[in-house]
C-alpha cells in the first residue's frame, strides 16, 4: 500500500547572491497515516524548510513527493494550494489567533477561507467538534487575551483540526509555553494521530519528541530516523 506521504532524494538549495547553499540533501522520509513523528536538530538544520516542503509551501529542487501514492512536486500552485488545504493542518509557535474573534470564531476561520461557506449549521458543528476535540469547547465564546497561552494554542490546534486534515504539522508548537502546559498540548496533538492523523512535529523538547512514534534527527540537511530500542 502507499505512504500517505513519501519523499525520495528531496534536496533544497537556496541560490544566494554569491554562493548557492543546499539546507536540504536527499532527503528520504516515508509517514503513514496515524503515524507521529518527531523532527530533532539543531537551529538552522533545516527543519522548517522540511516542513514547508511536506506542507507544499515550498517544492524541492530535486526529488520525489508522493502524497498517497501521487507524484504532486510540480502540479501548479492553485491545486497544490488546494491540497494544502484539505490535506494539511497547520500549527506554530505563535498562535496567530485574530484577538478581536472569539474561540470559534478564530476556528470557523479556517473553514472559510479553505472552503467557501458551509452551511450555517453545519459550520457550527465542525467549529464545536474541533474545540470538544481539544478540551475547550466552554471556552468556545472567550476571546484570546482571556485565554492563557495554553488555551490559545489548543485554539490554533483546533483551527487546524476543523477541516479535518489527514497530516498535521507542528513547528514548535510548545515553544511559548511552559512545561506542564507543553505536555497538554502535546497530549492534544497525539489525540488526533489517534483518530488516523499523523503527526510530524518540529521540536527541540527531548521529552516532547521521545513520546513520538518515530524520531528523525536533522543534521545539516540530513535526515536519519533513529533507531529505538
Ligand atoms: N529564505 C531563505 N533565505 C536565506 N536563507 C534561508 C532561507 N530560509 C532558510 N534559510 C537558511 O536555511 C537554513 C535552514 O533554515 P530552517 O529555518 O529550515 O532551519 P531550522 O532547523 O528550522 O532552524 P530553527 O530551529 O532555528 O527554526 C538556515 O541556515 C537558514 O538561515
Amino acid at each position: 500500500m502507499s505512504a500517505l506521504i513519501e519523499l525520495a532524494g528531496v534536496t533544497k538549495t537556496l541560490k544566494g547572491q554569491q554562493q548557492r547553499r543546499t539546507i536540504l540533501h536527499g532527503v528520504d522520509l516515508r509517514v503513514d497515516a496515524g503515524e507521529s513523528l518527531a523532527i530533532v536538530g539543531r537551529s538552522g538544520s533545516g527543519k522548517s524548510t522540511l516542513l514547508s516542503i511536506v506542507g507544499l509551501f515550498d517544492r524541492p529542487d530535486e526529488g520525489s513527493y508522493l502524497l498517497d501514492g501521487r507524484e504532486i512536486n510540480r502540479l501548479p500552485e492553485r491545486k497544490a494550494a488546494k491540497l494544502r488545504s484539505s490535506h494539511f493542518g497547520f500549527v506554530f509557535q505563535r498562535f496567530f489567533l485574530l484577538k478581536h474573534l472569539t474561540a470559534a470564531q478564530n476556528v470557523a476561520m479556517a473553514l472559510v477561507n479553505g472552503q467557501g461557506w458551509l452551511p450555517r449549521r453545519e459550520r457550527r458543528r465542525r467549529v464545536l467538534g474541533a474545540l470538544d476535540q481539544v478540551g475547550i469547547a466552554h471556552l468556545a465564546k472567550n476571546r484570546p487575551a482571556k485565554m492563557s497561552g495554553g488555551e490559545q494554542q489548543r485554539v490554533a490546534i483546533a483551527r487546524a483540526l476543523v477541516r479535518e486534515p489527514r497530516i498535521l504539522l507542528a513547528d514548535e508548537p510548545t515553544g511559548a509555553l511552559d512545561t506542564e502546559t507543553g505536555t497538554a498540548v502535546i497530549d492534544t496533538l497525539l489525540g488526533a494521530t489517534r483518530r488516523g492523523c499523523a503527526l510530524i512535529l518540529v521540536t527541540h523538547d527531548r521529552d516532547h519528541a521521545a513520546r513520538m512514534s518515530r524520531i528523525c534527527d536533522l543534521t545539516d540537511g540530513v535526515l536519519a530516523e533513529r533507531v529505538r530500542a
